[in-house]
Order: C-alpha cells, then structure tokens, then sequence
C-alpha cells in the first residue's frame, strides 16, 4: 500500500531514531502536530539482544530475540500510550520492522535481551516467539557456513545470513503467521504503516504473502478498510560494494568457459514496487555530490531530478537527505551523504528535497556522537543514543529557545527545515514550473502559485529578478525567519502585480537560500 495515510495534507515523516516513546508522545502534541508533521517513524519496538561488545550498539536493536513490545524505548504501555496520544493529535505511527532475521549466530545463551527474555541463539531456540530451528533457512542457503558470501547471489542474498543474523524460513507458513501476528498486533495498537528493515534479503513473494495477512488499519483513527503503509529499505550501498568486490574476483578468476551475468546490481528495487514504497538510496547520495559540488556536479542539473536522474517513480519512492546507517558513513555512496555534521550544507539539501515535488519525504532526527576516524571509518560509528550509565535511554530535554539539549539532535525542530516541511504542506499537489538556472550552482522554481525557492550555492552573490507566478504582496522568507503576526523576523519579499521579484543572496549567507509561500503572505 503506497499511500502514507497521513492526517490534513501533512506531508512529511521524521524517524525520530532511538527517541524513547514517553518524549515521541510529547513531542508529537508539544511540536509536531502544530508544525504540520505527517508521521513518526519510530526505532524497532520488539525485544532484542543486548550487546555488550561494542557497548549497546544502536544496531542491538535490529537483531530481535522476541517480538514482545518490550526495547530500549519503553515498555508496551508506554508504546500504546504514545500511539494513542500521537494518533489523537494527527500524526501517525510508522514502525520500523525487522522481520528478516533474529540476533546473530553468536549472539550467546541467556537473558541479555531488552526485556530479560530467555534464548538461545546457537540452537537458534527463542522461546518467547517461539521459534526453533526448524524456522531458519539452514538447508535453504547453499554456502558452507550459511553466510551471504556473494552479494551477486541473489539466491545467498535472501536465503543465508546477513552478518551471521540467523534468516528467518519466511517460506514457512508458520514462520509468516508469526510475523503477522507482531505486525497485526502493532496494527490494533494504531500504527498507520511499516518501514520493512532488510527487504533485499527477502523474497518479494514471501514478502507479499506476510502483508497480505495485514489487517486493515484501527478505525479508532482511520477510515474502514485503510490499508497500511508499507515502505521497503532497499539498500544498494552495501551490496554494491561487496557485489564488484565480488565481480572484479571473478573477472580476475573467470575462465573462458564460465558466463557471469555481467549485469548491474543482481537485486532490483523495481520487484519490490508492487508490494510498497522503496527507499531510494541513490537520492542521498546524489543530492550529497549536487550540493557539496563534487564529481563537477551542478545544481543547475537538478533541472531533471527525480526520474529524470534514473531514480524510481515518483510514486514508489520514499526519499532522504541521510538515514540511521548512511549518516555514519556505512553506504557505498556514504561520504557525499550530508548530515547535521555538515549542518549549512545540509540545510540546503533538506530545502531542495523538501521543495521539490519527487517522493514521499522522510526527515532524520538524529544524536550526537563522538565520530573518531582513523583511516577514514569512524571507529564509533556503533555508538548509542545518549544513555545513563545502566544503558538507558536518555529523555530529550527540550531547552527554552527549542532546541534538544543532552545531544539530541533534533533536526526536525531546526526552523529551515521544519519551515520547509511545513512549505511541502502548503504546496502539496502543485506541479513544479518557472525553472530558472545560471548554468551553474543557482537555482529557483516555483510550485504553481503556492510556493518559490531560490538557492545560491556559487562563490558568487546572487541578485536576480524572477518570475515567482505569486500573487502581488509581501511575503515573509521562511529560511531567515518566520511570519509573526503581521511582520517577518527574517527577510522579506515583495511580489509585484506581474508575479516578479528581486531576490539577493550573498554566497556567505548563513542559509543562501530564500523560500515563500502562500501561507508566508503578509
Ligand atoms: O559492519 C556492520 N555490518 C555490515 C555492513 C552493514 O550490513 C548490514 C545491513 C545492510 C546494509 C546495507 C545493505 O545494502 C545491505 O544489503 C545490508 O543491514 C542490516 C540490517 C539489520 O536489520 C541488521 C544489521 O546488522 C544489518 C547489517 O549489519 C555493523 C556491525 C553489525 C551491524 N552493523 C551495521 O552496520 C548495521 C547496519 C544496519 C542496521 C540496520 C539497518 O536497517 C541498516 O540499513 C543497516
Ligand atoms: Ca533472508
């Protein structure tokens, strides 16, 4: 089901990532219903392994050993209060489900789980489920030590371990029943929609057959019949990575008589389509390269961004500037990813994704880290949310000029971008038009008679007269400032009666980039 479900033409989801639910539900009725945000997608909400070695990993969390609603962010009370509280101030829920896999192979015997549950991953025993090892795909995976070993495998890929996470038999009816019952149960609570971890390593038809035991979504909240909403990770970074390892290997080692599919990536995000949204990973990357000017990229070339840039259909694509794993450099494409490390450059990307018409939206909220690169990796790159010294979570304080304080992030609260999520709103449904560029690094266009941006990323000032296709009147830039009452605190625009104005951005403004809208008006 492609559709998000979200309330009154909210447009946008934040993955608020390793929040706890207590500070979602707050933050759902303090700032983000009021700020026209359409959804939460939250951290995995099902029990998992507790790392010890790196020291809570933020990635525990994606090696399950039950699928009790019992984690790091709280108990299931707590995760129903939020839903509840979330839903009745009009934003929805959309879970992170990891459903491909248990913990690792290796992840030991006993009761270092989120809630204190017994198993026993090297008999592959989870009693809490329960699964045994009649549910993994042992005797499917054809390698040796059931690990992927080749990433141009599609039949490895989806029927051996990924890092050594024992693989779920999803072709087992039981095996299906379970995972639906986790996600049905997930549904009564309220949530609108799921963002499926790992799909690569899925099989489309297994895939299919789980979300077909979907119910339809609570009528507490949604309209009779409403279907979930289903976005799939399908990451190519990784895999490509490993696949032209592999590749060059076998071109090293083939022999006349072998025939190696030469072909691009062996798994395609299109199998995918029918069943859901996918997550196009190639926009990070590409957005990163256009905005930091790298590889003699242009953002005159944006003229033909989205599928234009070969990227999926508008209408199957969930899109990012950054995600959980390619913010900490994990992807393939991951050093052009900007993040709120790189925060002016970032702004910029956030702005173009956010103005422009391409995909369904997602914004990252993210946590301080102590990045450490020796080589180029960043040696903490594993590191958790802020914690107490017991491992738990932090709450997220907000402080008086709203901004997070103990480390959190909080990107969704920083006023370009939740004034740009809120301009996505205002906009929505109208086509992009009035393309203009210098052929070089500045850019604007409109969204019908909504909404105009205009960018300046040269090394050069900018100071341009366009036509805007507004109504006449003074607008307030929603990038500088906000409108307050009856004046802007941030620069101001004025339309004249033939929809043209002026606009001068210095190339060392702090944002050089201007946008209004409709509802910017004076
Ligand atoms: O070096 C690591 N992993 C190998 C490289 C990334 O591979 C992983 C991918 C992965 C990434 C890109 C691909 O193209 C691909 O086919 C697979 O997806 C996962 C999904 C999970 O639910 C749990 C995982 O441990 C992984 C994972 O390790 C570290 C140590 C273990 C966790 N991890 C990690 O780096 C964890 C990464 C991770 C975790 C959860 C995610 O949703 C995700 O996208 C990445
Ligand atoms: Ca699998």
């Amino acid at each position: 089901q492609h559709n998000p479900n979200t309330k009154h033409n909210r447009t946008s989801i934040v993955h608020l990532f390793e929040w706890r639910w207590a500070d979602i539900a707050e933050e759902c009725e303090r700032y983000l219903a009021p700020n026209g945000y359409g959804g939460v997608q939250i951290s995995p909400p099902s029990e998992s392994i507790v790392v010890s070695n790196p020291w809570h990993p933020w990635w525990q969390r994606y090696q399950p050993i039950s699928y009790n609603l019992c984690s790091r962010s709280g108990t299931e009370e707590e995760l129903k209060d939020m839903i509840t509280r979330c839903n009745n101030v009009g934003v929805n829920i959309y879970v992170d489900a990891v459903i491909n896999h248990m913990c690792g192979a290796s992840g030991g015997e006993g009761t270092h789980s989120s809630c204190g549950s017994y198993f026993n991953a090297k008999n592959e025993d989870f009693p809490s489920v329960p699964y045994s090892s009649w549910d993994f795909n042992d005797d499917k995976c054809k390698t040796p030590n059931e690990e992927i070993e080749s990433y141009g495998d599609i039949f490895q890929v989806r029927d051996c371990r990924l890092v050594s996470l024992l693989d779920l038999a999803l072709e087992k009816d039981y095996v299906r029943g379970k995972v639906a019952e986790y996600l049905n149960k997930l549904i009564d609570l309220g949530v609108a929609g799921f963002r499926v971890d790992a799909c690569k390593h899925m099989w489309p038809g297994d895939l299919t057959n789980v979300y077909g035991r979907l119910k339809t979504l609570n009528t507490t909240w949604f309209s009779p019949g409403t279907k979930p909403f289903i976005y799939q990770e399908v990451s190519a970074s990784h895999q490509n990575q490993s696949y032209l390892k592999w590749l060059f290997k076998a071109l090293t080692q083939m022999t006349v008589f072998q025939v190696i599919d030469l072909g691009g990536e062996p798994i395609k995000a299109s199998e995918y389509f029918e069943l859901g949204r996918v997550t196009e990973f190639k926009y990070s990357t590409k957005l990163g390269k256009v905005v930091r000017k790298w590889d003699k990229e242009k953002l005159s070339y944006l003229k033909s961004w989205g599928e234009g840039w070969g990227f999926m259909p508008s209408d199957k694509a969930m899109v990012f500037v950054d995600n959980h794993d390619n913010q900490r450099g994990h992807a393939a494409g991951g050093a052009s990813v900007l993040t709120f490390w790189d925060s002016r450059l970032y702004k910029i990307a956030a702005g173009i994704m956010l103005a422009h018409p391409y995909g369904v939206t997602r914004v990252m909220s993210s946590y301080h880290w102590d990045r450490h690169f020796v080589n180029g990796k960043d040696q903490n790159d594993w590191m958790g949310p802020p914690s107490n010294a017991n491992g738990s979570t932090k709450p997220v304080p907000i402080n008086p000029d709203s901004t997070c304080g103990d480390k959190w992030i909080c990107e969704h609260r920083w006023r370009q971008i939740r004034n740009m999520v809120i301009f996505r709103n205002v906009v929505d449904g109208q086509p992009l038009s009035n393309w203009w560029d210098n052929g070089n690094n500045q850019i604007a266009f409109s969204r019908g008679s909504k909404g105009f941006i205009v960018i300046n990323n040269d090394d050069w000032a900018m100071d341009v007269t366009l036509n805007t296709s507004l109504p006449m009147g003074t607008y307030c830039d929603v990038i500088s400032g906000d409108k307050s009452g009856s004046s802007c605190t941030g620069k101001q625009v004025s339309v004249a009666a033939d929809g043209r104005a002026t606009f001068s951005i210095s190339n060392t403004d702090k944002d050089p980039f201007i946008a209004i809208h409709a509802d910017s008006k004076l």
